[in-house]
């Protein structure tokens, strides 16, 4: 297998993280149980050793493990806290080891100022404008600090940890939704923040949540209380990376499974106990069908990039996990579906696994907007390389290449990707590349290498293009367009993020004629500079009526399916209640088809590596 230099030197770097002894709650827990590890419900585990010991838990055991939670146990309290249990320091229930995520970064739990947090490039008042349109009934009030919102005192600590000084415009109106127990269906930019606001309400929920009934012993299905799905397997590493944060100290406990990795190990860490779930589609199929995990106690099931799950690539294995296993239906569990692009026909789908929720579209949020410069150049196919490098030349020259300056490159093909990065190489430019046909150590090496500013470009294919959130992008190259204009919308969204600016550069040619006018509608709403030749591409790409073109005569959809006059479903919750800033957010016009790159790794069968999963 073919590695390159600077995922070699990444490989020798790799960290690794020392793991605490257990703490003297845990000890405790586990020596009442004659070494056997007693469950211990989330709300409870957070007594410090001080504290009594939890009493062992009525579970009402006349119904199996697999009867689905009381209807609503967990909903309709409107934020409402069931009696505490969090707050306190220590940890026990299950063999509760917990490795601090926040051990390389300077743990001082001093508050950051506003100020502080914009000397770090984050400058949250550049969201403060932002038009928030929110659709279905009784939609709770948003909120402007993280202190108005009951969400514990240990998850509070964690965001103090995290420096997060406020809310961005998602997180204030997303998070009082979920917490009020409502289902929602979210469309924010990429990069503001949408990870914490599904992250929060399920860790709270959890944590004051009642306690879960346990598996009888001797049976090794796990029955997580919430389950995350993402589509790529660095994508499902990050969200947990992040929630492992958020709960830390919590007694929350956040396992991430996803394919390309050694299954047994993630079957160590289920057996370790589980909260949260993170995982990537097909892992999870793969471990429901071993029945090593029963999603019959889900409470919480949350959909991060939720328009990709479910195209029609993913949809498939999504109604699998959601409709044909074990999952409580719409209704008993809360759903809740993020994303910065919501095309209408995935909205129609998506309403199929949401009960009464509320739509909620947060406006640009500076992503693809002021905050990304972008560029568009016209560059022939035999060209592309040359002005690359002149590109990177100008980029060192001008100093932006410095150390933590990363240029992240998109291409539309895995052999693309491996052959850009050797000629970079062969030109003195460290690249890696990321994409399907790589290992799942040689994808992870490399985005370690790029994040680390050891190998200062990353080639990708698009199974790069969403989620990730790597902090120093200051350039992104759309070496090929994709044919959808909300692949670009997310490949761009890898710099300009948390209010930070960064710049995109696309090359175009008439091979990206389809992409012409959905391009210059996207640029002139982020009030860029379209080039005059570009205009002209568009205006005759329109005259088809080009797949990508954005519904709604030019301006953004961002709006509820459910304003349309299609949507005609008996008992519809739209009350039409809410702001109304129309005119921004997410995509209309779902282009459909253009999923190069690693996208039919989705339908492969057992045995076959996906890029995606
Ligand atoms: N309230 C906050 N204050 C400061 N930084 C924040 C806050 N919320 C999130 N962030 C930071 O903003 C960055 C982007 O967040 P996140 O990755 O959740 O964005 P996203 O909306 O999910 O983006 P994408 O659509 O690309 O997936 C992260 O580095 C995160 O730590």
């Amino acid at each position: 297998m073919r590695s390159s230099w600077a995922d070699l030197a990444a490989n020798s770097a790799a960290e690794n993280a020392p793991t605490p002894p257990p703490s003297a709650a845990a000890a405790v827990a586990n020596n009442a149980a004659n070494t056997r590890p007693v469950y211990v419900p989330p709300h409870l585990r957070n007594r410090g050793p001080s504290a009594p010991a939890p009493a062992a838990p009525a579970f009402d055991n006349s119904g199996s493990r697999w009867a689905p939670p009381p209807r609503n146990d967990y909903r309709g309290g409107g934020g409402g806290r069931g009696g505490g249990g969090y707050g306190n320091r220590g940890g026990g229930g299950w063999d509760r080891r917990e490795a601090n995520p926040f051990a390389d970064q300077d743990d001082s739990e001093e508050p950051v100022t506003q100020e502080e947090q914009e000397n770090t490039g984050i400058n949250f008042d550049a969201y403060e404008d932002i038009p928030v349109e929110t659709s279905g009934g009784n939609v709770p009030p948003p909120v402007n600090t993280f202190a108005e919102i009951d969400l514990g005192e240990a998850l509070n600590q964690n965001i103090r940890r995290c420096k997060y000084v406020k809310p961005t415009p998602v997180q204030r109106h997303a998070i009082p939704i979920s917490l009020g127990g409502r289902d929602l269906m979210a469309c924010a930019q990429t990069g503001s923040g949408k990870t914490a606001a599904f992250c929060f309400p399920i860790i709270s929920g959890i944590m004051t949540g009642q306690p879960a009934q346990r598996p009888p012993r001797g049976v090794r299905t796990v029955c997580p209380l919430a389950l995350v799905l993402s589509p790529t397997r660095e994508l499902s590493m990050q969200i947990h990376e992040e929630a492992r944060k958020f709960s830390y100290q919590t007694g929350v406990r956040v396992v991430v499974a996803y394919g390309g990795a050694p299954i047994n190990q993630q079957l160590r860490e289920l057996e370790r106990g589980v909260d949260i779930l993170v995982a990537t589609p097909g892992r999870l199929v793969d471990l429901l069908e071993r029945a090593r995990v029963s999603l019959s106690m889900i409470r919480y099931l949350a959909l991060d990039e939720a328009d990709r799950m479910l195209d029609m690539g993913f949809e498939p294995q999504i109604r699998k996990i959601v409709e044909q296993m074990d999952m409580p239906p719409a209704g008993v569990r809360q759903t809740m579906l993020f994303s910065a692009t919501f095309p209408k026909e995935i909205q129609r789908l998506a309403s199929d696994f949401l009960s009464n929720y509320i739509f909620l579209a947060v406006g640009r949020v500076g992503s693809s907007t002021d905050l990304i410069d972008q560029r568009v150049e016209y560059v022939q196919e035999s060209d592309k390389r040359s002005h690359l490098m002149d590109l990177l030349h100008a980029q060192r020259a001008n100093g932006v290449q410095g150390k933590q300056a990363l240029t992240l490159v998109f291409v539309e093909t895995k052999k693309g990707a491996d052959a850009l990065e050797h000629w970079l190489c062969l030109n003195n430019f460290p690249a890696t590349t990321i994409h399907g046909d790589r290992s799942q150590q040689e994808r992870e090496a490399a985005l370690r290498s790029f994040k680390s500013g050891n190998t200062p470009i990353l080639v990708a294919t698009d199974v790069a293009a969403r989620g990730l959130d790597i902090p120093h992008v200051a350039h992104v190259v759309n070496f090929d367009l994709p044919n959808d204009i909300d692949d670009y919308v997310h490949r761009i969204g890898r710099t300009g993020r948390a209010g930070k600016k960064g710049l995109a550069t696309a090359f175009f040619n008439e091979n990206n004629t389809s992409m012409a006018r959905s391009l210059q509608d996207l640029m002139q709403e982020a009030n860029q500079e379209v080039p005059a030749w570009l205009s002209r591409f568009a205006a005759r790409s329109s005259f088809g009526g080009g797949k990508n073109r954005r519904s709604g005569g030019g301006r953004f959809g961002g709006r509820d399916f459910r304003r349309e006059g299609s949507f005609s479903r008996g008992g519809s919750d739209y009350h039409g209640a809410g702001n109304s800033g129309g005119g921004y957010g997410a995509s209309g016009g779902y282009g459909g088809g253009g999923y190069g790159g690693g996208y039919a790794g989705n339908s492969a069968g057992p045995g076959v590596t996906s890029a995606w999963d």
